[in-house]
């Protein structure tokens, strides 16, 4: 038995498409009703769950006459907008079954990155707990544009473990667990526990399989709990049809053991799941600041800026030769900007205004990625 799993008091649980497209399209009804059973077991035995379910897309292929999942966004997310509505339907019906009332939640990347928007999706998770709701969650596949999109539910999951304070994250799929190679070759063999990085060098990650609705095969999920296990919250890897042992801490499937502390999930999101929209440059006083001393990134310290970003969007922090050296949400707009490069706050501030003694990132959006207690190698 696990420990992980059976002290768990709050549980994220993520279904991939891949495991709930029927063969013939559409949703596999049957497997819905088996995730839901499993799910309301674990709430019997007093659990709190978040669902993060996928499917939307696969969910709205049959009703469009589609065969299989469409390349070009406008189709996904039409199709999407025709699916979701159908999924939330099947999650309604069953969970009735067992008395539970469910509760849509779509996020977008920016309801994880701004501030404000994160504190809302925090408290709308909370009252939807105290009212004995199981929240099911997906992405707004239909507003999100490529910029802005998590793309594959794996690393979305892991940023709602993260936000809801869960205790565990169970990943399932249509695989039953990591395999040290593609689990369709022979000879390849199932790894029941991952406890960091070294555990992985041996494990060779690919992509999907041949069903042709799952989005980030294995890379996304690996990637996902390394953002969990990092904030230190285990994960559970394993198939939906084995998510009743998973839950009950029997064990099946893969563990990938906590590995770091929480930290704020923003800063999370900067270090592994988002990309900057412009490029600060730093000269060497400014790098050795923010990365040894952790300090605010001023005017001073910037010897120039490219790029399209408005205050609030994540820039990369980079070094003279190029180098990725942290990720930040950025306090200006990039046409501001190179007015203020070199210069010292307090000049600055004479000058133009009191508003302009602002910091271009301050520390506490700041994700320091190289050295010493960074936050990781970035996103894959
Ligand atoms: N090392 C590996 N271990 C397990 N599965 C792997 C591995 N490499 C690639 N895969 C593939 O990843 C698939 C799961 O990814 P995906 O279809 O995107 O799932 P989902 O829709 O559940 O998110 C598996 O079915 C398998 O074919
Ligand atoms: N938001 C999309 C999910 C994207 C996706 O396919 O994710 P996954 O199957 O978990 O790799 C949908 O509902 O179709």
């Amino acid at each position: 038995m696990r420990s992980e799993v059976l002290g768990a008091e709050r549980v994220v649980v993520k279904v991939g498409s891949s495991s709930l497209a029927s063969a013939d399209g559409g949703i596999d009804q049957a497997r819905v009703a088996a995730i839901v059973d499993d799910l309301a077991a674990a709430r019997a035995r007093g659990a709190e769950v978040v669902l993060v379910s996928s499917g939307a897309i696969a969910a709205g292929l049959t009703p469009l006459g589609l065969k299989r999942r469409p390349r070009d966004l406008a189709t996904q997310q039409a199709a999407a907008s025709v699916g979701q509505g159908l999924l939330m339907h099947r999650y309604t019906e069953e969970f009735a079954r067992h008395r539970l009332t469910v509760g849509q939640v779509l996020l977008t990347v920016d309801d994880v990155t701004r501030r404000s928007h994160h504190q809302n999706a925090y408290r709308t998770f909370g009252r939807l707990r105290e009212l004995g709701v199981v929240p099911v969650v997906n992405e707004n596949d239909t507003v999100a544009t490529t910029e802005i999109r998590f793309g594959d539910n794996d690393r979305l999951a892991a940023l709602v473990a993260h936000l809801v304070h869960a205790d565990l994250l169970v990943l399932l799929s249509d695989v039953d667990g990591l395999y040290d190679g593609h689990p369709r070759e022979a000879g390849t063999s199932l790894v029941t526990d991952v406890r960091g990085e070294a555990d992985l060098e041996a494990v060779r990650i690919g992509r999907a399989g041949a069903a042709g609705v799952g989005t980030g095969g294995m890379q996304t999920k690996v990637e996902a709990a390394r953002i969990a296990t990092g904030a230190g919250i285990p994960v559970v890897l394993t198939s939906a049809d084995q998510a009743g042992e998973a839950l009950r801490g029997e064990q099946v499937g893969t563990l990938f053991h906590p590995t770091g502390r929480r930290r704020p999930t923003r800063l999370l999101w900067l270090a592994h799941a988002t990309e900057g929209r412009g490029q600060v440059v730093l000269d060497d006083g400014a790098v050795r600041a923010v990365t040894e001393r952790r300090a605010s990134l001023l005017p001073a310290g910037i010897t120039a800026v490219t790029g399209t970003f408005t205050a609030g969007d994540p820039v990369d922090l980079t070094d003279q030769a190029g180098r990725l050296i942290a990720r930040g949400l950025v306090n200006y707009d990039a046409e501001e900007l190179p007015a203020l490069v070199g210069r010292s706050t307090r000049e600055l501030a004479r000058e133009l205004g009191a508003s302009y003694e602002r910091e271009v990132v301050h520390r506490d959006d700041l994700v320091v990625l190289t050295g010493p207690g960074s936050a990781g190698p970035g996103p894959a």
